[in-house]
Order: structure tokens, then sequence, then C-alpha cells
């Protein structure tokens, strides 16, 4: 699997990406041409606080789709519902979803990542315990939670360790962590530690994988080889679904971009359209008013009055 050897997709071609979603519909839940992903109905409520509400999203096989929107939108628990680490409070009154024609509605985490759909996972504690190598030897029984810990070195690979300790090597090497193969994980830089939690994912061979905030913490130097290495994902025809607070790494690499607020997916589109869409505007402004949406060109004088206006009110509430 080394980069060279590494088959292109067709949709490695920003033209062909391009041209593939020229066509889709920019109304929220609107169908794809080839989803691989396809949610229905997922509602998840926190005592009477409904955190999710989602009526129906399509994610499409082989492009990058950022899944973006303010604090407490939602997005890491619809993470949690369709990987099955968390449960929708409407698992009896129709919610379902389906991956790659699978259905997952009723699914175990560790068999969502077997049908091919693998989140990364932020270092825990006992993770960071561990050594570079062995976290990668976790990611090969499929999923590294923190659950399954329990069942570390019971191995499920035995007999074949050689071959994927092979793999993990591979895969270090790639993500440039092979010399700290033997390191505990605890000791990473913000930057290497990402690359391992992408690196690890990557040991079940996924056919989507999930980020969530995949840049948080990490600094400027490895930015770049962390969006190179999420575009090549990308290339090699592995489709990407991540949830990122940074706007200008969402304009960079998102083929599609994916916003929820208050739990439900108020817009979808091209980066561009989507970031001057005004309910998108309008989101954000609601939640928190300082964010960088990456363009300045958005900070129109309507929107910086706009912004002034809700500044002013809030002071005069807390005098
Ligand atoms: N286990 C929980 N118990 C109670 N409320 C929760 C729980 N998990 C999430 N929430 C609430 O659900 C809402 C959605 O949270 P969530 O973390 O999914 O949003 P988010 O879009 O990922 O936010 P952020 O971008 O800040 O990470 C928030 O109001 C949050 O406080």
């Amino acid at each position: 699997m080394s980069e060279s050897t590494m088959a292109r997709s067709d949709l490695a071609d920003p033209t062909a990406r391009r041209a593939l979603m020229a066509g889709v519909d920019t109304t929220p839940g609107s169908t794809k041409p080839d989803p691989i992903l396809v949610v229905d109905n997922i509602v998840r409520q926190f005592g009477g606080m409904t955190a999710v509400d989602v009526e129906h999203l399509e994610v499409q096989r082989g492009i990058i789709t950022a899944l973006i929107g303010p604090n407490g939108a939602g997005k890491t628990t619809f993470f949690n519902l369709i990987t099955g680490f968390d449960r929708p409070s409407s698992a009896k009154t129709g919610a379902h979803w389906s991956f790659d024609g699978a259905t997952l509605d009723k699914t175990s985490a560790s068999s969502v990542a077997k049908a091919g759909m693998v989140r990364t996972f932020q270092l825990t504690k006992a993770l960071s315990r561990m050594t570079v190598m062995d976290n990668m030897m976790l990611g090969a029984q499929g999923q590294a939670g923190e659950n399954l810990l329990k069942c570390v070195f019971k191995p499920m690979w035995r007999g074949q360790e050689r071959a994927i300790e092979d793999k993990a090597k591979e895969l270090l090497a790639r993500f440039k962590l092979l010399e700290k193969k033997d390191d505990y994980a605890g000791s990473l830089s913000g930057g290497q530690r990402k690359l391992l939690e992408m690196a690890r994912a990557l040991m079940s061979d996924p056919k989507m994988i999930m980020l969530d905030e995949p840049m948080a913490g990490v600094n400027p130097a490895l930015t770049q080889s962390l969006l190179g290495h999420i575009q090549s994902l990308r290339d090699e025809g592995t489709t990407v679904l991540f949830v990122e607070h940074d706007m200008h790494v969402v304009r960079h690499i998102s083929d599609w971009v994916a916003v929820m607020a208050e739990g439900k997916l108020v817009a979808e589109g091209p980066a561009d359209s989507v970031m001057s869409d005004r309910a998108v505007i309008d989101a954000y402004l609601g939640a928190h008013h300082d964010t960088d949406l990456g363009d300045d060109a958005l900070l129109t004088d309507e929107v910086v009055e706009e912004i002034e206006q809700q500044v002013a009110a809030e002071q005069e509430d807390k005098s």
C-alpha cells in the first residue's frame, strides 16, 4: 500500500468532483448521485432538550463532506448516533440509516466499523498510556473505543499478527510516525496525535472515515500535512465526513458542506454558496458572533451592524 501503488479514484480529479456535484440540489436533505450514507428521522433528546433532529441526510460517496455548525448544534451527538455510540430517541419511531446499502439502525459500534464506517477517536488517558504501535494494533480490531480496551490483546487477529504489524508500520511511515512507534502515544504533539488517530482508523480499511475536528490543537506546520493526508484519502477513493470549526480549512478541502443548527440540517452545498447563505450566517451569529467564517468579504456593513447591535443588547442585559 505504498503511495506510488495506491489506486487513484476517478474523483481525484477536481473537475470530475465539481461535475458530479454541480447538478445536486442545495435544499437541506437533497438526494445525491451515489450516496454512501443515508439517514432518516434521527432524533436525540436529552431531557426536554432536542440535541439532534435530522429528517434526511445523504452523504455522497468518494468526496469530502464537511459537517459544520455553531457550538451545541448537535454535530458530535449526530456522529455518536450514526456510529452506534448512542441510541436515537426515535429508535422506535422511524429512525433509519444505512451505509453502503446495509441498514445500521440497531447495529453496535463495532459492527458499524466492520461495515466500513470508521470514526477517529481522541487519545483518551488510557490510550495515551499505550505505545503508538499498540494504538495501531487496537485499530485493527475494527474500532478503537475505550470499551475495546477490555479485550485488548485478546487477539482477534491471532495468526495474522505479522501482516497486521506490517500494515501498521506502513501506515505509521505514511504518517511520518514510524520512528515514534515505541513511544507512549501521550508523548506525541497535538498534531502527531491527530495523525495517529487517523492512522489508527485506517487500520480497518474503512470505506468512509469520520473525523471530529481533525485540526483542533494542530500547529500550522502540521496543518498542511494533515490536510494533504485527508485529500489523499479522498483521492484514493475513501469517503471523508468531517466536523470542523476552522472555516478556512472547510473552504480549502471540502467538496460539499452540510450545516447543522439547533439539531437540524439547515443548509448544504459547495462551501462558497453555503457560507454566504443567510440561514447559515444567522445560525452562527445567533450562537456566537465572533465566528470567523473564513472569508472577510462576508462581513458586510449589514452583518457588522447586526453584530454591534447584538453586543450592545448583551451588554445592556448584563448592566
Ligand atoms: N450526554 C449529554 N447529556 C445532556 N446533554 C447533552 C449530552 N451530549 C450533548 N448534549 C447537548 O446536546 C447539544 C448538542 O451537543 P453536541 O456536542 O452534539 O454539539 P456540537 O455541534 O458537537 O458542539 P461543538 O461544536 O461545541 O462540539 C448541546 O446542547 C449539548 O449540551
